[in-house]
């Protein structure tokens, strides 16, 4: 039986919600459609994390060293918990205390960690680029965001790898030992030079990238591999960009940047070594397990490699019995490429902004693990990204019973061309809105795509593209769930598809459309 829609749209004995129609506008301080039910908890900014209640400040543990700059900037805002060398027992403790975790490299955030967090803990701040010691699909089923610090320590990190290059390929440090045990070994020492030679950049992101500028003052002949690197930007620092195969078979000395991952994990094996130029030199300042360390021993000693210099192991500290570490022609140092005065201090004011940033609800510029959104894109979005949530928010809530909801359409309608649209952040508050009134999980922008998977929720979105100024970058959000019953439909159930669309005017978000369609009959409102 259908009824109009002013009718059932008012239906006070529903449990939830109660909702009214008018024709103010949808979305304002003072909302014209006011959805109020024991479930809403009313509208949380995407990445909040302050979760300890709404006047205490948020407490952030800080597990490894951190420059002082950026301890103060925390302190500002949070209780500030700086407690090293942790066990992962203790960090587990701890961590249920804690809205936001910050780490080096030396401590394993694993999904242990978010488990015993119970949902507190809502930013990793990773000290440095690295992210192999955090596990990104346990942050994201948790909800965590993960933020690193990309560029404070690239100069450092380059400038390390120059240092192990020439310290290695002159004798540095072994002659350093030498002299210092009394000996005098000049003949023993001789070096080799480096201008002419060829340098084969493994990786040629930011430390990449500054390795090969500084080689190429030395009088290198730089070679780089990166399957993800523009040629462009290799050519315009005179750097040719060539395939893995012919990076380490042609190259004099090799030099690691690549992340880990599992595809550059042990990429240095058996099988590679087998290729390389016999007497290749090795600088590894990215990780140790992008070298099969076992291999490496194994070419040492077949003389394939002639020398190596690592900063970096597959276990740190390695075992004291390395075989690789008390190799002869072996230099070594505890991974120290971000360790300089200057590269500390930045990495710790950039990774304290971050993670400040993330838990006053900010979008993070340096997400690991969430869309980066830029600020000028995030400024225009703001009214949009208010109606999404709330359009899905109001159509979850005239479905009977959220249980029923497999299936949503999202349609963008703008003059824009799609490219110039991102649409992450719009389906991830529209997925919020959906989810979080029929369940207690807290949906963010992380783990939005991912908590609709887990529901057996299915978002498809369509563009359709407009004549007109693409000035502003939406017309109108149309958010339409198939299948499902209504609870406004009639008396008895039946399934059919629920639309609700929204505009933006003047930057004030409004409703203007919710159409309820079953079994042929349709009502809806404008
Ligand atoms: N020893 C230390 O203290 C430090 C170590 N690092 C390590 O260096 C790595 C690189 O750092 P950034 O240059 O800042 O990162 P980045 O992200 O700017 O560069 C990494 C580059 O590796 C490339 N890449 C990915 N897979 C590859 C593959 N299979 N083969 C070749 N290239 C591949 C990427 O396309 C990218 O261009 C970090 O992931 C980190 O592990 C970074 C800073 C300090
Ligand atoms: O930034 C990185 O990836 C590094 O490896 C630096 O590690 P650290 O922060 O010095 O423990």
């Amino acid at each position: 039986m259908a009824t109009s829609a002013s009718q059932t749209l008012r239906t006070p004995s529903l449990k939830n919600p109660s909702l009214s129609l008018s024709s103010k506008p949808f979305l304002s301080s003072a909302f014209s459609v006011s959805i109020r039910s024991r479930q809403n908890r009313g509208s949380r900014p995407l990445l909040v994390v302050v979760s300890a209640g709404l006047d205490a400040k948020p407490t952030i543990l800080v597990a490894e060293k951190l420059g002082d700059a950026g301890i103060e900037l925390l302190k500002d805002f949070a209780n500030v918990d700086c407690s090293y060398n942790l066990s992962p027992e203790e960090l587990c403790t701890k961590i249920s205390l804690c809205d936001a975790l910050i780490v080096r490299s030396g401590t394993k955030v694993s999904r242990e960690v978010f488990e015993s967090s119970s949902g507190r803990l809502k930013v990793v701040g990773r000290a440095g680029v690295g992210i192999d010691n955090v596990d990104l699909a346990a942050a994201t089923e948790h909800g965590c965001l993960v933020v690193n610090a990309p560029t404070a320590n690239t100069v450092a990190a380059a400038e390390h790898g120059i240092a192990l290059l020439a310290a290695m390929a002159r004798n540095v440090a072994q002659a350093d030992a030498s002299v210092k045990s009394g000996k005098w070994q000049r003949n023993k020492y001789v070096g080799v030079s480096l201008v002419g030679k060829t340098l084969a950049v493994m990786g040629f992101g930011k430390v990449g990238t500054e390795v090969a500028r500084r080689a190429k003052g030395l009088g290198m002949h730089v070679i780089a591999h990166d399957p993800y690197a523009p040629a462009d930007r290799a050519r315009a620092i005179g750097v040719e960009l060539v395939s893995f195969d012919e990076a380490i078979s042609t190259a004099d000395f090799i030099s690691l940047h690549m992340p880990l991952t599992p595809s550059t994990t042990k990429i240095l094996n058996d099988e590679n070594f087998a290729k390389m130029k016999k007497g290749v030199r090795i600088v590894n300042v990215a990780r140790g397990g992008v070298i099969d360390e076992e291999a490496l021993v194994k070419a040492l000693d077949a003389g394939i490699v002639a020398q190596a210099a690592l900063d970096v192991f597959t276990v740190e500290p390695p075992p004291k019995d390395s075989k690789l570490v008390q190799h002869e022609r072996v230099t070594v140092t505890p991974h120290l490429g971000a360790s300089t005065v200057e590269a500390q201090e930045g990495v710790a004011i950039e990774i304290a902004e971050a993670v400040v940033g993330a838990l006053k609800g900010e979008l993070a510029a340096t997400a690991v693990n969430a869309p980066m959104v830029p600020a000028e894109v995030l400024t225009e979005l703001k009214p949009y990204v208010v109606l999404a949530e709330k359009l899905g928010r109001l159509a979850v809530q005239l479905v009977a019973g959220g249980s029923g909801v497999k299936s949503i359409k999202v349609t963008y309608a703008s003059a824009r061309a799609p490219d110039d649209l991102d649409t992450r952040l719009l389906r991830a508050m529209i997925t919020k809105g959906l989810i979080e009134p029929i369940s207690s999980v807290f949906v963010n922008l992380v783990n939005a795509d991912f908590t609709a998977k887990q529901r057996g929720i299915r978002i498809t979105e369509e563009r359709i593209t407009l004549d007109g100024s693409p000035e502003s970058p939406l017309d109108f959000i149309q958010v339409q769930i198939a299948n499902v019953e209504s609870r406004f439909a009639s008396a008895i159930s039946e399934s059919g598809e629920i639309t609700v669309e929204g505009r933006v005017k003047d930057g004030v978000p409004h409703l203007t459309k919710v159409a309820l369609s079953f079994a042929g009959r349709s009502i809806s409102q404008v």
